[in-house]
């Protein structure tokens, strides 16, 4: 069977051998195997999870491919509606609802999975609204959607973003184009307004926690580059690139982070997230990332 669903988690199998393992809290992809068009022979993990991640649903998984819905910020900084969450709201951390097989052939793998509200999250959110995530996996990439719809009158503000920690050596990784793009560091308590990028290549030498903003329109394009390896993010309706990496500095203070964990991975995380999604009544928006691998 290409598709295997148990109790807490999905596995897609493509023909040609890519596997992608997600687990149905959180609608969190763990494990992405692929071959590479440059290295056809070699199937391996192309994303990072922690050893010390936990699995069982007690609490958001440290690496793989978390969905952030409705909040990327945490209070004060927050909309009011998102008061009461936490940092990176409630979408990672609610078990979503196998919805069903949407492609099964020789190309192409794809699943959806769905939530709503439950009586958990209408204790801290009282919005309406009905999430889809919809999984593709194919030969050589791997596309994620996340699809919003708001059934009420008024309309629904929200931010949405794909926190993927992309397995690659973190020290000798380039990523571009955002040459010229303002963003806001999260590491520089000193400087609350924005930054200028100067570089041709960014890199995650050090503990980098920066927000892009506008380095994409309705699609963009983005190069993860390292010796040997890379891989494109192509986006659609996803304007901001997050990208983080604590290294030595702030690692060990990332509890569920494996010792030397962020020597193996990049978070390259494109999102909407500087000003918020407003979807009116009705309607329904969608945005996402493809993963391709060079
Ligand atoms: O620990 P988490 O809630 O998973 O967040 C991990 C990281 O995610 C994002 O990239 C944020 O910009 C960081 O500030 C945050 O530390």
């Amino acid at each position: 069977m290409p598709i295997e669903h148990t109790n807490d988690r999905v596995i897609l199998k493509h023909p040609k051998g890519p596997t992608v393992e997600l687990l149905l809290y959180g609608a969190h992809i763990l494990s992405w195997k692929s071959r590479s068009p440059s290295n056809p022979d070699e199937l391996s993990e192309r994303l990072f999870v922690s050893a010390k991640a936990t699995l069982d649903g007690s609490a958001p998984v440290r690496g793989g491919i978390p969905v952030v819905f409705p909040s990327f910020a945490a209070p004060p900084h927050a909309h009011p509606e998102h008061s009461k969450l936490g940092i990176h709201g409630f979408a990672r951390s609610e078990v979503w609802t196998f919805d069903k097989v949407l492609r099964d052939d020789e190309e192409t793998v794809a699943i959806r999975l769905t939530l709503s509200p439950t009586p958990k999250i209408r204790e801290v959110y009282s919005r309406d609204f009905k999430l889809a995530s919809v999984i593709t996996l194919e030969a050589t990439q791997l596309t994620n959607e996340l699809q919003v719809t708001n059934p009420a009158v008024d309309p629904l503000e929200f931010h949405a973003l794909f926190h993927s920690y992309i397995r690659s050596p973190s020290k000798d990784v380039l990523i571009t184009p955002l040459k010229g793009k303002k963003y806001f560091d999260k590491t520089d308590k000193t400087f609350q307004g924005l930054k200028t990028e100067s570089r041709d290549g960014v890199d995650v030498k050090r503990w980098t926690d920066s927000v892009y903003e506008d380095t994409a329109g309705e699609s963009g394009v983005y190069e993860v580059k390292w010796p040997g390896g890379g891989v494109s993010v192509r986006t659609r309706n996803l304007k901001d690139l997050v990208v983080w990496n604590p290294q030595e500095e702030f690692g060990p203070k990332v509890v569920d982070l494996e010792e030397g964990g962020w020597e193996k991975y990049v978070c390259v995380e494109p999102g909407y997230v500087r000003g918020y999604v407003k979807l009116d009544g009705g309607n329904s928006w969608v945005g996402s990332q493809t993963i391709s691998l060079h």
